[in-house]
């Protein structure tokens, strides 16, 4: 199996289970195409970040095939996997965990960059060779100040954090940003910002989405196309325009009083 030019990701039935016996995936296929963002919706433990782990090659699936821009990543070698992961980027929930306290905040962000020399986004143009330059305006980017640079992530709150750690994941001009819940652990007032950032940011660079949430409000909001997860398996699946739509799977309508009242 190969992938089309427009389909970034592609995953063909994969299944992980635990050790524990517990199956968290069971049989997931999934698309994402260029410039669109796929929201999977699901209660908490119904496997969205076991399947987040396996799309980004950090849990070893099973069973199932996952595709990456013509590259399998269920086969892949190590060195295999290091150029593929240029490709895809991810945001988790917690920006505090992603970040290490102890270096300042230019260092983290200029992580990916640092060790990635040979590559140039369009977006750095002219300012790629110059370290401090290209930091600053990758925190334009995430309309933060350039003074935060030598800060330390503890003197950021918790959704400035998260802005570094989305600027730091366009950094390499990825072709998908998995979101793994990204907002979560943030303040309601904070939390809809990132999303309208994040939704503009996709705009502007022409990157593909995963977006990965428990609030299906979040989820309508950032996606184009929705699928629903309950205990490991894809239950529902449609274009956010026909959620409200009768044919809805009885589990999705369930999820669905979010948006009543
Ligand atoms: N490392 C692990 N070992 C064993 N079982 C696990 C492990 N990680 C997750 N699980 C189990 O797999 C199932 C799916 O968990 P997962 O974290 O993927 O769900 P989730 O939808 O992301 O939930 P949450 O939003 O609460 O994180 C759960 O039953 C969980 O207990």
């Amino acid at each position: 199996m190969s992938t089309a030019g427009l389909e970034v990701l592609v995953s063909k039935n994969i299944t992980k289970q635990y050790s524990s016996g517990q199956i968290a995936v069971d049989q997931v296929s999934l698309v994402i195409k260029k410039d669109e963002c796929l929201g999977i919706v699901g209660e908490s433990g119904s496997g969205k970040s076991t399947l987040a782990r396996c799309l980004l090659a950090l849990e070893k699936v099973d069973q199932g095939e996952i595709w990456f821009k013509n590259k399998a990543l269920h086969t892949a070698s190590k060195e295999d996997l290091r150029s593929i992961r240029r490709g895809v980027q991810a945001v988790f929930q917690n920006p505090a965990a992603s970040l290490n306290p102890k270096l300042k905040i230019i260092d983290s962000l200029m992580e990916p960059l640092d060790f990635q020399k040979i590559i140039q986004p369009a977006f750095l143009i002219g300012t790629r060779h110059q370290r401090e330059k290209t930091a600053e305006h990758l925190l334009e980017m995430v309309e933060l100040p350039s003074k935060y640079l030598t800060c330390y992530p503890h003197e950021l709150s918790g959704g400035e954090k998260q802005r570094v750690t989305i600027a730091r994941a366009i950094s390499i001009e990825p072709s998908l940003i998995i979101l793994d819940e990204p907002t979560a652990s943030l303040d309601v007032s904070v939390q809809a910002k990132i999303l309208n950032l994040l939704k503009d940011l996709q705009q502007h660079l022409g990157v593909s989405y995963l977006f990965i949430s428990h609030d299906l409000a979040a989820v309508n909001f950032m996606s184009d196309r929705i699928m629903v997860m309950k205990q490991g398996q894809i239950v529902d699946q449609f274009s956010k325009y026909d959620l409200f739509s009768v044919k809805r799977n009885p589990y999705t309508k369930e999820l669905l009083h979010v948006f009543e009242g």
